[in-house]
């Protein structure tokens, strides 16, 4: 694979996984490879590498949050990534962050942020959901302007509402023509 985006989640219970996998196939759709990849051998998807993330040309980032925060694994593996950032090889690449929470104002409008500071360390081009997404203003569920959020809720249902899919859907779409621009 030549010029891939980088899907790289961490999902317990599928909800994180679900998204990642729409925005992928959001990606493909628009002629990008993609690559899907976890932070630990305990998924089907197989284990990111250093090389998988040094040779992307554009990431798309998922966890779910955790006390407000992103999941240790994902922050494990961003500490291991003091490499790739002294040789610069994230710089000018462009990258979206995204996440599943319990509940509403659980906190996954501060994971999203605070999943975004590595990837602005390594110099990407953080994208975020424009407002022209219509499912953006309409959502009563997950969707943020900082990235796509799905709410699983009491049940932890990891089914996407039809707001949170579009929200995904589109993210994939504008990571796959970023790509394309900046190549
Ligand atoms: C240790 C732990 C901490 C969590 N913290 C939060 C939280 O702060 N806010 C929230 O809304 N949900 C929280 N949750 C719920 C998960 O974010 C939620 O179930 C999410 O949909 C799981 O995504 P997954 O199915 O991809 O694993 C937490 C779950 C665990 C296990």
């Amino acid at each position: 694979m030549m010029s891939y985006l980088l899907v790289l989640y961490h999902s317990r219970t599928d909800s994180v996984k679900n998204m990642a996998y729409e925005i992928g196939d959001a990606a493909q759709h628009d002629g990008i490879d993609v690559k899907i990849r976890c932070f630990s051998d305990d998924s089907d998807d197989l284990a990111v590498t250093i090389d998988d993330l040094k040779h992307c040309a554009g990431l798309a980032f998922g966890s779910p949050t955790r006390f407000g925060m992103m999941a240790s694994s994902a922050k494990q593996f961003w500490e291991t990534t003091s490499d790739v950032w002294l040789s610069g090889e994230l710089i000018d690449k462009p990258a979206a962050v995204f996440t599943s929470s319990s509940s509403l104002h659980g906190g996954n409008e501060a994971t999203l942020l605070s999943m975004s500071l590595p990837l602005l360390h390594h110099g990407m081009l953080l994208c975020g959901v424009p407002y022209d997404v219509p499912a953006l203003s309409s959502t009563k569920t997950g969707g943020t302007p900082y990235g796509a959020s799905h709410v699983s809720g009491l049940t932890n249902s990891s089914q996407l509402s039809a707001e949170e899919l579009s929200i995904c859907q589109s993210v994939g779409a504008r990571l796959a023509k970023l790509i394309k621009q900046l190549q």
